[in-house]
């Protein structure tokens, strides 16, 4: 049994603690929001750590509240006063950049904490900011960082021309004595020197197989058999009632558990991809049931098929075969969850055939509540910008064999990467409510594989673009307060379309996406002229039918309008050479006003980021 946790000040803020951290940490704990506000005044500050506890401010706020009282069945289930007051903090916090996710000594995020001590309110306050955060990083994933305008001879001599540090260090400097700053303690997290498992990694490692397990040459868990009723529960969730005769693509064979079940249904079509060589050699072995007899034994060639080579390949060819699946299932190893994202968003509406279903195995941040919880949310924001209709079923994951480390299911195991309880495994699936007509850019990318180095002029210009399509994007801050960091700079600027508020504090603005006359299926074309784009609005309403939003129309003829001025542009060889313009980011802004947009200096990460993805801001 762990001790329990000392959750005293005293113990949460070490003698070694500088006093910068401590002051912070003091005001934290003491929810001394006035006091906190001034010397929060920058992020890294917002985030610093006792360097033997790891106490965060975030932690100290929430710590501070103590355990909750036993639930009194009114809505703020056990909570009291103390937390109203640590909310305000917590959010100030979060306001001035706290990171969410860090862990102290015990391993504790501010969330465990605040998850341990019953405090559901303070607890979501930090869901919501993971949630933020992750939305952004995603935003932000290709994203290049500005130059700051010095070139790295520059930096060198800046480095070379700082003041010494402290007046000691000045006498020490000009004795021509070697100066050794101390460095200042840090702390370590407990993790620090947990190897990260990668899908290079990994796909080289020798891999064991027994009858319970597989595991790679640092005895990480690859496939477990406990996930066998998890898998169960998906077959079940892709294909309802057992029907025969589905057309089935699963990605990542493992121990081969959830394609004996889909066997046992006698689909007209099992596509599976795998990647590791030991897998394949395992799989082609004559013992295994998914060798070549099984292949020979489809409805007709090619119908029962195990591809060799990394899913991220093999879809191309899928893509080019013209391959559509009732039901897609994606389990995969090492990868990070960018991976995952790139599946569903760019490849599933284009694989998926309309009413197909697609799940996946949601171990995301499944060794931690507040990731799982994060992830969930997620993923389920991204899924519906890829056009998928999400529903969740709980899966109950019987703990009893998987608690402690090393033993029962994990015996031999080098780490659990399962920790939740039974009311928490959950088990994704998606349906699509109809891809025929939606397309992002990604699946553009994704049909045909010249595409995606091809500059926007390049995709603007294509004769068989007729129609267009707006998406919505997650955005971190309401839309005002992106508007808002623009005007600091003094320039005017007005989204063009908002549609509605998800929380009070994520906003979606409408951004533009392409779409050229097939659709994602490779189907013909169901319209021919941009007219008909009105008349889309209505499967635009259903998209995003979850959120309550409904789209204006006048809204999205007045940017069509701003794109076609964009398309004579680009037709007249002009400057419109978006790179990767999977969002374009339209603003109003007044002409004389209208520098350089790329000078602009600005606090607002978002706003940065947003930029470097538009490439380029369009000017009405
Ligand atoms: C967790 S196991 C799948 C378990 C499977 N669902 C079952 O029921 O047994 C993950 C599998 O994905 C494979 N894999 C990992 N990365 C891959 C990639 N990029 N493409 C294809 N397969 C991959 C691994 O080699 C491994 O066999």
């Amino acid at each position: 049994m762990p001790a329990p946790i000392d959750d005293s000040l005293e113990a949460r803020v070490s003698p070694e603690c500088p006093q910068e951290t401590r002051d912070v940490l003091y005001h934290a704990w003491g929810h001394d929001l006035s006091g906190l506000k001034k010397l929060v005044n920058d992020r890294s500050k917002a985030s610093l750590q006792d360097p033997k506890t790891g106490e965060t401010p975030l932690h100290a706020a929430i710590r501070a509240c103590g355990p909750a009282d036993e639930p009194s069945g009114e809505e703020d289930e056990g909570e009291d006063g103390c937390v109203e007051e640590a909310r305000e903090v917590v959010n100030q916090l979060f306001f001035s950049g706290a990171i969410w996710n860090d862990v102290d000594a015990n391993n504790e995020t501010p969330a465990c904490v605040a998850y341990r001590l019953g405090r559901k309110t303070l607890y979501n306050l930090c869901v919501d900011a993971g949630v933020r955060a992750e939305i952004l990083l995603a935003l932000m994933d290709g994203y290049e960082e500005l130059s700051s305008g010095g070139d790295d001879e520059d930096d060198d001599e800046t480095m070379q021309d700082q003041e010494p540090e402290t007046a000691t260090d000045e006498a020490k400097a000009q004795d021509g004595e070697v100066v050794e700053a101390a460095e200042p303690l840090k702390f370590v997290p407990p993790d620090a020197n947990e190897k990260p498992v990668t899908s290079e990694e990994y796909l080289q490692s020798d891999l064991t197989y027994d009858d319970n397990k597989l595991l790679d040459s640092d005895l990480n868990g690859v496939m477990m058999a406990w996930e066998t009723d998890i898998m169960r529960r998906s077959v079940a969730a892709l294909i309802p009632d057992a029907q025969p005769g589905k057309r089935i693509l699963n990605i990542g064979f493992g121990m081969g558990i959830i394609d004996g079940m889909f066997a046992e249904l006698k689909p007209s079509k099992h596509h599976i991809i795998e990647a590791h060589p030991a897998v394949l050699k395992h799989i082609s072995s004559p013992e295994s049931k998914f060798g070549a007899s099984w292949e020979k034994s489809g409805p007709e060639e090619g119908a029962y098929k195990v591809f060799g080579g990394k899913w991220q390949e093999i879809v191309l060819q899928l893509l080019e075969q013209g391959e559509l699946y009732d039901a897609i299932y994606f389990d995969t190893f090492g990868e990070d969850y960018s991976q995952l994202r790139m599946f569903f968003m760019e490849y599933v509406p284009a694989l998926l055939d309309q009413e197909g279903r697609f799940s996946f195995f949601n171990g995301l941040g499944a060794d931690r509540r507040v990731c799982y919880d994060v992830y969930t949310k997620v993923v389920e924001m991204h899924c519906a910008d890829a056009g998928l209709d999400v529903e969740w079923e709980e899966s109950d994951v019987d703990m009893a064999k998987l608690n402690q480390d090393g033993e029962g299911e994990w015996e031999g195991v080098r780490r659990r990467y399962w920790t939740l309880d039974s009311t928490s495994g959950s088990n994704k699936m998606l349906r699509v409510q109809d891809t025929s007509q939606v397309a992002s850019l990604g699946t553009l990318k994704g049909q045909s594989g010249n595409q995606s180095s091809s500059n926007t002029a390049t995709i603007l210009g294509r004769q068989n673009l007729d129609w267009i399509i707006l998406l919505g994007v997650g955005l971190l801050r309401p839309v005002e307060n992106l508007a808002q960091g623009l005007c600091a700079t003094g320039l005017e600027v007005r989204v063009l379309v908002e549609d509605g508020t998800v929380s009070t504090d994520m906003a979606r603005l409408v951004v533009l996406l392409l779409a050229n006359s097939r659709n994602t299926a490779g189907r013909e074309p169901s319209s021919s002229c941009s007219d008909e784009l009105c008349q889309s609005a209505d499967q635009l309403k259903l998209r995003y039918r979850r959120f309550d939003v409904e789209l204006r129309l006048e809204s999205i003829i007045r940017l069509l309008k701003v794109l076609e001025g964009s398309v004579r542009s680009a037709e007249q060889g002009d400057v419109l050479v978006l790179k990767d313009m999977d969002l374009l980011v339209i603003m109003q802004v007044y002409q004389d006003q209208s520098e350089d947009l790329a000078q602009i200096e600005t606090s607002n990460h978002l706003l940065e980021c947003l930029l470097a993805r538009a490439g380029r801001v369009v000017v009405d």
